[in-house]
């Protein structure tokens, strides 16, 4: 099976998937966010000539050119080896494949894998420390003295909502909103299916929880108050808290990412700094768990996951995605019928998994009807545009 996974059945159901034609939100990526990347990349760190030139090569390539594969000495080159799409278009594959091949290009480029002084030197670390270090965290953490003085049940919906919008933090998506950055979050969400979310987890002997995390900073310390909440709450045993492996769609959380976010919280005072000595220690006594799983930087839908990772969120109370990429690889790049229900399209998940995603890209499933004429009627870019979110649970 090649990384683009087994042929994927037509059957008459299957909404088309998503490739980058002209004036689509995706071809956008590919023409301006990715180019747009390669120079931050550039200016952000002193590469030396070689890595220059192979930044030159790619944008040539994804520009002006075709899917080249990886060169034959990349370390891990042979699992993109057999890919069906070398030779083609960057816009006519999958959009889904083309950007995470894109990401896995430009690691190969800058020689993150290769052995020598620039292996594991994260391009994105520049962007994700400078948001780590901002003042606007500062606020956040010193609003987090406020959470324990809140009733039970708003505490559960503070931890949950700042995860959820949380998600907005999103360097690569910041690239296209341009700098004015995002529009005026939309009060409100979507789909809430919040109190299900709480249900699933009010279960009489707490089990695991597993949070696919997504982007770094300002979205991770969100997503660890959340972990510390469902640990100390008792909704949960033990945390799995998924990572990439390695740098991903620029402001995607790796374990170095986490590690940085528990010093911040650490170095805070008050209630950011307890929660910070809490899941240091919930690390070290197993009940919080990091992992990164190689599927978690593949280009394929969820449904494709490998058994261990199958196995890992069939064993949990609930699985809690985080943001765009991932609502995209769980329901399926595809121009689904925004009404098609999430239960449906989540069937193949082997336990309950839970979406909390701000709209960053086409992919819309499970909305009601009504709310889908309502957001059509106002003309807006409602998809793509980092103003709304929702909370989808499928079981
Ligand atoms: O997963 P995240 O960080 O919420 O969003 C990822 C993202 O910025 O990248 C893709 C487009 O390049 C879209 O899925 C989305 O816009």
């Amino acid at each position: 099976m090649t990384l683009s996974g087994p042929p994927v059945p037509d059957d008459h159901d299957r909404a088309p998937v998503i490739v980058s034609t002209v004036g689509s939100f995706a071809r956008s990526v590919l023409d301006e966010r990715h180019p747009a990347l390669i120079e931050r990349v550039r200016q952000s760190t002193p590469y030396p000539p070689k890595q220059q030139r192979a930044l030159d090569a790619l944008l040539a390539e994804i520009t002006e050119g075709v899917i080249e594969p990886l060169d034959h000495g990349e370390p891990g080159a042979e699992v993109w080896r057999d890919e069906p799409y070398h030779g083609q278009r960057w816009p006519d594959v999958p959009f889904l494949w083309a950007e995470s091949f894109f990401y896995r290009k430009l690691l190969a480029a800058l020689r993150y894998f290769t052995p020598g002084p620039w292996q594991g030197v994260d391009p994105f670390a520049p962007f994700k420390n400078a948001e780590l270090a901002s003042s606007k965290v500062d606020d956040e953490l010193s609003a987090l003295d406020r959470l324990p003085q809140l009733p039970a049940e708003e505490q559960d919906r503070t931890v949950l909502h700042s995860s959820l919008w949380g998600n907005r933090a999103d360097l690569g998506f910041q690239l296209s909103a341009g700098a004015e950055g995002l529009g005026d979050r939309v009060p409100g969400l979507v789909v809430d299916d919040s109190a299900a979310l709480w249900q699933l987890l009010a279960v009489a002997r707490p089990g695991k929880v597993c949070l696919v995390a997504d982007n770094a900073g300002p979205e991770l310390l969100p997503d660890l108050v959340l972990a510390d909440h469902l640990l100390t709450t008792r909704r949960a045993a033990t945390v799995v808290l998924h990572l990439k492996p390695y740098p991903y769609y620029v402001s995607d959380a790796t374990t170095a990412d986490a590690l940085a976010c528990l010093d911040r919280l650490s170095a805070a005072s008050g209630h950011a700094a307890d929660v910070g000595k809490r899941l240091r220690q919930a690390i070290m006594s197993g009940r919080l768990i990091l992992r990164t799983h190689p599927f978690s930087c593949a280009p394929l839908p969820y449904a494709d996951m490998p058994g261990d990772l199958r196995d890992d969120f069939a064993s949990a109370t609930l699985t809690i995605m985080k943001g765009d990429l991932n609502y995209r690889r769980l329901v399926g790049d595809r121009h689904w019928r925004a009404t098609v229900p999430f239960a449906e399209v989540t069937a193949y998940f082997p336990a309950p998994v839970a979406a909390l995603r701000t709209l960053k890209s086409d992919v819309a499933t499970g909305l009601p009807p009504r709310t889908l004429e309502q957001l059509d009627a106002t003309g807006e870019a409602w998809r793509t545009s980092g103003t709304h979110a929702l909370v989808q649970v499928g079981v």
